[in-house]
């Protein structure tokens, strides 16, 4: 099937992320729905703050258009109690000049002719001058509105002063002017009676009007201006703090990473996840519009609609830029919350600074604006200041769309134009393609999986044309990784993994590609570098790990290759580097002719490749069906065969019924199905099986190796596995890696042969021989005793299990040459020994296992001189290097036993691989023609006394040979 390659695959590799993203926005509804309709709360919040102070200011005109005033002439001396925040006991006024008589009868008719309420006199109180009454209101606080002064110059003339507590105040939305409410009822109230006293005419009146002028609403408190800026910003930051998540889930669960193994395009990943979340700004500033309209705001009534939704989007679109520059510096899904909160936090502190000014004032400088530019929730601000100032009072027209280049000083004492919204578009523009550029630029210069591209990668022209070496580092930007010298290439022990290695030496001197491999891998060697990490207050070391110490072999089309080691061998190391996760230190690797070192080659070899990883790298949310849709896509499947390619491979791995149903109710089994499916989705050349059947049960597993054996035709699968008995079946050739080395390399029965300890013969009697079931009658143990004396003379060998119905014999290698002659008399004589069946076969794939990772462990101990305490029966404990055989106790020498005593040592591997001790034989002399090395390490070569106590003793080590018997 022809892949699509080029521009129409970008595309169809973004159609698919599109519509990925759009599924799963779709099925975290709640996620999206706050996203698109949180705007509705913070403006219905904005509204009822706006209404609550406008309601505090309700007694005040000043924010109301007032063309016809009233005249007010009704002005009593309100009850002390109306005053705000009065503390009880309160008193009307307050009044001095009491030891005037005179004086005395003024105050008296000012508190009987109060319109519309007589003073009660408890409601009064008199003092005799100005010091007195300053001297009770200072310790008196908020008792008493308001004080009258009187002095008598003569019979003619009474002169007053008035004092008032002259603090505006608001309670309740309710606005309290001192002037009108007690200052100037008491100045009525003073002259009334005062000119009564003096002309002696206790009727005489007039009448007093204040009216204001008429005006226009003097000023419009906007509260969108006030704190809409941060309320716009929260949401944005749901968006902002979703948008983060997702990236990072994505990377964390690594799904990024095996869209990029199918072959995706950066570009295609970034703008599917930017135009996605493009439309839910765009959604999402669409309904802040129109819900800022349905509220009824001058500032969202009188500008432009388009003027205010550019402004809404370009900064939501913004934000999204912002999240995805961020994110590359974040490596858990859980700290997005964390960072959402803290550029939270920091664009409400730096758009209170906007709001009060800065840096939008000519005395400050340009480079302040500049900088100021770069942090988005700042342009909102200033954006926002623009508008509502446009809107300030309710007669303003607002911005216009032609008007949004039009600048308008920002100060009164600023003449010159800073910034117009225009700007603004502008600003928000540039630094969202800028935020997008530095978000694909962090995103490959920061590791990821320990793997990043230089800091210039952008420089290198190799990079543009794809030509030029697919050059990948490692260790983070700000660790120094140390030069680390490859490891020493030693030649393999194994003759078949010499072969091999000699075979793709030639091939790859003579630059010959032999039309049957798949894939030559040529000397790969992959060295983890050690790194120093300066932390703030510690230096973190971390020494270099050879994992790869030069693999070479050829893996043959039509054949599957399993891969098999311990924990830790190299397998995946091997995987990651053919499917370019992790660069190469030293080597190559040849797929199909396509180097894995060079950027061509690797996109080559992305499209032929499928890789099921070692762990599922599913989308929780997306259905089967939907993950084998986008696999596809990426890989360039022609979109006209999408549908039928799906199918096929959900039949092929059972999955049909369970086709839309989500990957997150999968069990494992079913999810290491799908996987399996994605990887062989597209027919690619080389399958890459990293433990497939992890998890799966017995008729699964076999349906799967079903679906594997398959699959060989026509491409080569590398499989890696735990499980032998997967190996044994699936495999041609079998490879088993351990430290970074290809131990051994052959068919299964070559493998076994080789390295099993030999054959392993079973013979099961008849019924009629097995005696009772209390017990075996004499002829059964008289026919299991024939067989064993059998066995025992012709071959010397013990039964390895016996019951009452078989014996199983392990005959070693060594002994081949006999079986033939053995077993055909053996065969004559059935019925003599009461046999009912013989079978004899090789010992299995996990003995052979077994033997070559103790054998390995066994080398990198000697190798790397490691010792352990053996400790005697006898209670003598002694120092012996991992894996010696055979070891002499120092010591024991004596007469009858003059070379000392010594010990066969028997060892196992624990759950981790590492070797140790699991027993030991009884002491035997030893033999006077063996010489035992003392094998102290140098620094305690002899058995020391350190400081008054014995320092270890160390065992004399003596080589199997001297015995006369080999190596395990
Ligand atoms: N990024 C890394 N940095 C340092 N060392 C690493 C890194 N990745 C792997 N290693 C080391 O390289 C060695 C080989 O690891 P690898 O994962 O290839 O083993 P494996 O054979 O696949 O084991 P398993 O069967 O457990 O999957 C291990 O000792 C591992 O600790």
């Amino acid at each position: 099937m022809e892949l699509q390659t080029g521009f129409p695959l970008l595309l169809q590799q973004f159609k698919s992320l599109f519509y990925k993203n759009f599924l799963l926005s779709w099925r975290s509804k709640r996620a999206t729905f706050l996203q698109l309709f949180s705007s509705f709360f913070f403006i219905f919040l904005i509204y009822a703050i706006q209404e609550a102070i406008q309601a505090s200011f309700d007694s005040s005109t000043n924010y109301d258009d007032v063309f016809d005033p009233k005249a007010v002439s009704w002005y009593p001396i309100p009850p002390c109690e109306d005053k705000f925040f009065v503390k009880l006991p309160c008193y009307d006024f307050v009044w001095s000049g009491n030891d005037n008589d005179r004086i005395r009868s003024i105050v008296s008719r000012i508190m009987i002719n109060n319109p519309g309420r007589a003073i009660p006199p408890n409601k009064v109180l008199s003092f005799r001058n100005t010091s007195d009454v300053d001297e009770w209101l200072l310790s008196n606080p908020m008792h008493c509105p308001g004080a009258l002064h009187f002095v008598e110059r003569n019979a003619t003339v009474i002169s007053y002063g008035i004092q008032t507590n002259s603090t505006p105040a608001a309670k309740r939305g309710n606005y309290e002017d001192p002037t009108l409410k007690f200052q100037i009822p008491l100045q009525l109230a003073a002259e009334r009676e005062i000119a009564r006293s003096l002309l002696k005419d206790p009727d005489f009146s007039w009448m007093v009007s204040l009216k204001e002028f008429a005006h226009p609403a003097i000023d419009n408190f906007s509260a969108v201006a006030s704190i809409g800026p941060t309320f716009f910003l929260a949401i944005a930051m749901f968006g902002f703090v979703f948008q983060i998540t997702s990236l990072i889930t994505e990377k964390e669960l690594k799904l990024l990473q095996a869209l990029t193994m199918m072959g995706l395009y950066d570009t295609a990943y970034w703008l599917s996840w930017f135009w996605s979340e493009g439309i839910i700004a765009a959604l999402s500033s669409l309904f802040t519009v129109l819900f800022g309209m349905m509220f009824q705001f001058d500032f969202f009534l009188n500008n432009n609609f388009a003027v205010l939704y550019l402004l809404f989007f370009l900064f939501q679109l913004n934000m999204i830029g912002f999240a995805f520059m961020i994110s590359a510096f974040i490596t858990k899904s859980s700290s997005s919350t964390t960072v959402g909160f803290s550029v939270f936090i920091i664009g409400f502190l730096t758009q209170i600074v906007t709001a009060f000014g800065f840096p939008y004032a000519t005395r400050f400088s340009n480079t302040y604006r500049i900088i100021w530019a770069f942090f988005p929730p700042n342009l909102l601000a200033e954006g926002l200041q623009l508008l509502a100032r446009a809107t300030s009072t309710p007669g303003d027209p607002g911005i216009s769309w032609s008007g949004r280049t039009r600048c308008v000083a920002d100060d009164d004492d600023d003449t010159e134009c800073l910034i117009s919204i225009n700007d603004i578009y502008k600003w928000l523009i540039f630094t969202c393609a800028l935020w997008f550029l530095l978000a694909i630029y962090f995103d490959n210069i920061i590791p990821k999986s320990g793997v990043r591209k230089s800091v210039f990668y952008f420089l290198n022209p190799g990079y543009w044309t794809g030509r030029g070496e697919n050059k990948l580092r490692e260790g983070g930007l700000c660790s120094c990784n140390s030069s680390v010298p490859l490891p020493e290439h030693e030649a393999p022990d194994d003759e078949d993994v010499l072969n091999e290695e000699n075979i793709v030496k030639r091939q790859a001197t003579d630059g010959l590609l032999d039309p049957s491999i798949a894939v030559q891998i040529r000397g790969l060697v992959k060295t983890y570098p050690g790194t120093t990490k300066i932390g703030c207050c510690k230096c973190k070391r971390n020494s270099s790990y050879h994992a790869l110490k030069g693999l070479w072999v050829n893996f043959a089309k039509d054949q599957l290759f399993c891969l098999l080691g311990p924990n830790g061998a190299g397998k995946t190391t091997a995987i990651n580097c053919l499917t370019g996760i992790t660069p190469v230190t030293s080597g190559d690797a040849l797929i199909y002719g396509n180097s894995i070192r060079n950027s061509v080659g690797m996109s080559n070899i992305q499209k032929m490749i499928g890789v099921c990883p070692q762990f599922d790298i599913l989308w929780d949310a997306l259905s089967g069906q939907e993950h084998l849709y986008l696999f596809a896509s990426i890989k360039g499947l022609p979109s006209a065969s999408l549908k039928m390619v799906v199918q096929q491979s959900l039949e092929e791995v059972r999955l049909t019924e369970a086709a839309k149903v989500r990957a997150g109710s999968y069990s494992g089994g079913m999810k290491r199905r799908l996987s399996v499916a994605i990887a062989l989705i597209g027919q690619p050349k080389l399958v890459i099986l990293d433990e497939p059947t992890t998890g799966m049960d017995p008729i699964t597993r076999r349906h799967v190796w079903d679906i594997i054996e398959n699959a060989k035709k026509g491409r080569a699968i590398v499989l890696t596995t735990h499980s032998m008995e997967e190996a044994d079946i699936l495999s041609d050739r079998i490879g088993i890696m351990a430290k970074g080395r290809l131990r051994c390399i052959g068919t299964s029965i070559r493998l076994k042969s080789r390295f099993g300890t030999g054959f392993i013969a079973n013979v099961s009697f008849s019924e009629t021989n097995q005696g009772t079931s209390t017990g075996p009658d004499t002829s059964t143990t008289m026919f299991h005793e024939a067989v064993k004396q059998f066995f025992s003379h012709n071959l010397n060998v013990k039964p390895k299990e016996e019951n009452k119905s078989f014996l199983t014999f392990v005959i070693p290698h060594d002994k081949e040459k006999l079986l033939t002659n053995f077993f055909a008399e053996l065969e004559d004589r059935k019925s003599e020994f009461g046999i009912a069946d013989l079978q004899l076969g090789l010992t299995t794939l996990e003995e052979v296992f077994l033997n070559i990772a103790k054998q390995a462990e066994l080398e990198s101990a000697a190798a790397e001189g490691r010792f352990t305490t053996l400790s005697l029966p006898s209670g003598t404990s002694v120092q012996i290097p991992i894996g010696a055989r055979f070891i002499g106790i120092p010591g024991t020498e004596s007469a009858e036993n003059p070379r000392g005593v010594m010990v066969e040592v028997y060892w196992e591997q624990d759950d981790s691989g590492s070797l140790c001790i699991s027993g030991n034989s009884p002491e035997t002399p030893v033999p006077q023609h063996v010489n035992a090395e003392p094998m102290a390490p140098s620094r305690a070569s002899t058995n020391r006394v350190f400081l008054g106590r014995e320092g270890p003793v160390y065992g004399n080590v003596i080589h199997p040979m001297e015995i006369g018997t080999s190596n395990p």
